[in-house]
């Protein structure tokens, strides 16, 4: 498995799924989640934990493969993190976090994203993202806006401050920040355009729930070739600025300082493991 710490689009898949998981190997998503929660019902629970333990035993993944386990508390929880644990899984999706002390008390030894996907979570998300085993936040919108009692809202404003809360929390320990689903499947335009939002909010990635959301996913959160183009003319600028002694430089009529090379920087690393996937392990 690579370890690759692109994350522009996460694909969960049910675990009670196993022609969906199969498929899921070859998809193109930076990342898997095998879900274990809210797609698998109550009667198909152990199955799915069955298929997932075979589908990560079996290996051959490209892609980290992180397993969403049922929540703190359920009659599943220890089942699940047993399997993920001793099967391989790349990481585990804590569902519903809320509390930062009972996320550290698992120290598993394994990566955890914590969902954020209820009010005491977003309140407690700076907290929560600290844990040191803590890799990632991960917005979970369907259940945040039932717990808030909203509903959809085509350019998500009643979630606004929970979205950019979580990328503060994450984004200020270091970590990931991975935005929520996009329910509608058949709405490619809609898509994309929250695609675009949560780039623009902070986010690294979005998670996704169908093959043909990959694509707006990695095309919204990747740099293109004439980003990267211009990353290296950018840095270009700025070392000839440099040379000649000069403490900030322009380029193309616009200030050049050392933020605007770190993220020139940070384009550059993207675009390298986005086309050389595998000597980012
Ligand atoms: C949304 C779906 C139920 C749609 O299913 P379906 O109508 O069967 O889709 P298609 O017929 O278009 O499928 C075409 C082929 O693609 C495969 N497929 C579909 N989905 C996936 C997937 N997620 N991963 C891999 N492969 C997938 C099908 O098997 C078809 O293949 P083939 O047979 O060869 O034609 C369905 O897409 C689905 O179940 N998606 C995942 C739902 C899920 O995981 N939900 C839980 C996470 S979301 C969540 O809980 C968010 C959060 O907690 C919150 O609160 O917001
Ligand atoms: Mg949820």
């Amino acid at each position: 498995m690579t370890a690759s710490i692109v994350w522009r689009s996460v694909l969960y898949v049910p675990g009670d799924k196993s022609r969906a998981i199969e498929k899921a190997r070859g998809l193109g998503a930076d990342a898997v989640i095998l879900d274990l929660e809210d797609a698998v019902a109550p009667e198909a629970k152990a199955q799915a934990r069955e298929n997932v333990r075979l589908a990560l035993r079996a290996g051959g993944w490209r892609v980290p493969v992180l397993v969403r386990v049922n929540g703190l508390g359920t009659e599943h929880e220890h089942a699940d993190r047993e399997m993920a644990l001793l099967s391989g899984a790349a990481g585990l999706v804590l569902p519903k976090t809320e509390d930062a002390r009972a996320v550290a008390a698992l120290s598993l030894g394994l990566p955890l994203w914590a969902m954020i996907e209820t009010p005491a979570g977003v309140l407690n998300a700076a907290a929560i993202a600290a844990v040191p085993g803590v890799a990632g936040l991960l917005v979970g919108a369907n259940d945040l806006a039932r717990a808030l009692r909203t509903g959809p809202h085509p350019e998500r404003l009643p979630l606004l401050h929970a979205l950019s809360a979580v990328v503060l929390a994450a984004r200020a320990a270091g970590k990931v920040p991975l935005d929520a689903v996009f329910n509608d499947i058949t709405d490619g335009e809609g898509l994309a355009r929250e695609c675009a939002q949560g780039r623009m909010l902070g986010f690294a990635g979005k998670t996704v729930i169908h093959p043909g959301q990959i694509a707006a996913a990695n095309a919204a959160y990747g740099v293109t070739a004439a980003q990267a183009d211009e990353a290296r003319a950018l840095l270009g600028a700025w070392e000839t600025a440099r040379a000649e002694g000069k403490s900030v430089a322009t380029y193309r009529g616009s200030l050049v300082e050392q933020m605007h090379v770190d993220a020139a920087r940070d384009n550059l690393t993207l675009w390298a493991q986005q086309t050389q996937p595998e000597s980012t392990s």
